[in-house]
């Protein structure tokens, strides 16, 4: 099932009666609907009142399944239908507030003037002291021109303000530190590397997020030479971790070594083209790219990687598939080889769906929901951030995806990003790496 994104609750009323809910859930899977959370809202002795997650396709697949469960009958009922993804949008996800409270005149006076004056001189003498008295430390801007959001395309920034918002969510709830979205009216690389170089000072460092190729590269190049802090395209090197990270894994549990894997990235934009150059950086001898546009292929080659000729030379040559090209479904089922590691990376739909792929033969299968730079990118900025190192380099990235293959359960790819401990295990291998440069 393709394009799976449409996500709703539907409030279900059942009679009490065993095998009730079986009916409302068949009728979900004959509408080729998937179920998510379930929550009883209402567990009387004649009617249950369920809150069932769904996520379909398209709003005519969604259509069906509400039909399909009204047709029940004897009592089955659908109350409401709600966009909860909508809903917890409502007001933005983040808000810029205040850590000490202003409940007396001394507060004011602390927290603000006169008081302050004494905290600026203080940084005016010292600047190294103003991470140690001001939030700038913490601070990481998120900046999005808009010209690649997740899988969409040039939407804006504006429309791209969600996932930023999202982005800021994890870093405050992963690792505590504030992501502040900016979201730039160009995407002119001389106007934006100007525009972050001029705004750079309140933030400890900056990632760029969803720049579309090829001028998030000139971007991420030159602001990594200007500036004195950590800078970091996480389409680019976030994914490269978690990238390399699942395939580590992938290889540990299938007794390849993957130095001397055949590996093949499908796409060679921001992600593509960091995945390839992760795995060079890591040893990998043989990394095949494939991008339909020549100049993608072209950086490919100026790196020293090799590209192949079309998507079946690739699925038949390599051990081991990467996608990152944007493109629902675009890996058939019967390209797949027996025992193939698939990494299908593209949001919100990827190349080809982890459950198809593994009934294709495949050995192991994800899709970019559970390889995801989500794993990655939080720890990484903590773990620099903690070190004041100056730049983010390739030790401190493979250092990354080691501490992810380190608390990943074996049989599976990738840790739960829900799990604390992966995040402060990438952290704290990032500060260790950034130490020993
Ligand atoms: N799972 C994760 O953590 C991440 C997933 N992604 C996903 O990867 C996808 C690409 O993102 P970016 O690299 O930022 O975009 P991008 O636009 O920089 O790169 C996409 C590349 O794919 C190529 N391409 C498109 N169709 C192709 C085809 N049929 N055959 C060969 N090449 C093709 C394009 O020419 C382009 O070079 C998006 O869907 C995004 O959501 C990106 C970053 C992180
Ligand atoms: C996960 C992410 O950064 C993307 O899909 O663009
Ligand atoms: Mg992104």
């Amino acid at each position: 099932m393709q394009n799976q994104h449409i996500i709703r609750n539907i409030i279900v009323e059942t009679p009490s009666k065993p095998g009730n809910f079986a009916k409302v859930a068949t009728a979900i899977g004959l509408g080729e609907g998937d179920i998510g959370d379930i929550t009883t809202l209402k567990s009387g002795a004649l009617i249950t009142v369920r809150d069932i997650t769904i996520t379909c396709k398209s709003i005519e697949q969604l259509d069906k399944v509400i039909a399909n469960i009204e047709a029940i009958g004897n009592g089955v009922k659908v109350h409401a239908v709600t966009d909860d993804v909508l809903n917890a949008h409502e007001g933005g996800k983040i808000a810029m507030k205040s850590r000490l409270d202003v409940r007396s005149l001394g507060d004011l006076q602390r927290i603000y003037t006169p008081g302050v004056a004494s905290v600026c001189m203080e940084i005016l003498h010292h600047p190294e002291k103003a991470n140690y008295f001001t939030s700038i430390g913490n601070s990481v801007a998120i900046v999005t021109d808009g010209t690649a959001i997740l899988g969409l395309g040039n939407i804006g920034p504006v429309a791209g303000m969600p996932v930023m918002e999202g982005k800021a969510v994890l870093l405050d709830q992963f690792v505590g530190l504030s992501g502040i979205p900016i979201l730039l009216n160009t995407s002119d690389p001389d106007e934006i590397v100007e525009t972050i170089k001029h705004i750079h000072k309140g933030f400890g460092a900056i990632l760029l997020e969803d720049i579309g190729s090829p001028h998030c590269f000139e971007i991420e190049e030159r602001l990594k030479e200007e500036l004195p802090i950590p800078v970091m395209h996480d389409d680019q090197h976030g994914t490269a971790v978690v990238a390399l990270a699942a395939i580590l894994s992938a290889c540990k549990a299938t007794n390849v070594d993957v130095k001397k894997a055949k590996i093949g990235q499908i796409g060679l934009g921001a992600a593509g083209l960091a995945i390839c150059r992760m795995l060079m950086a890591y040893g990998v001898e043989d990394v095949y790219g494939l991008d339909r546009q020549e100049e993608a292929q072209d950086r490919l080659i100026n790196y020293g990687g090799k590209t192949i000729g079309s998507l079946e030379e690739m699925m038949e040559t390599c051990d081991i598939i990467v996608a990152t090209t944007g493109v629902s479904g675009l890996i058939k089922p019967e390209m797949v080889r027996q025992g193939q590691i698939i990494l299908a990376l593209s949001n919100p739909n990827p190349e080809i769906l982890p459950s198809e792929a593994i009934a294709a033969g495949a050995a192991f299968a994800a899709d970019g929901r559970s390889v995801n730079n989500v794993i990655g990118f939080p720890g990484i900025f903590k773990g620099a951030l903690d070190a004041g190192a100056s730049a983010i380099t390739y030790p401190m990235l493979i250092a990354a995806a080691q501490a992810i293959v380190s608390h990943t359960k074996p049989g599976e790819l990738i840790p739960n990003p829900l799990d604390p401990t992966v995040h402060h295990l990438v952290a704290r291998a990032v500060e260790e790496a950034a130490n020993q440069q």
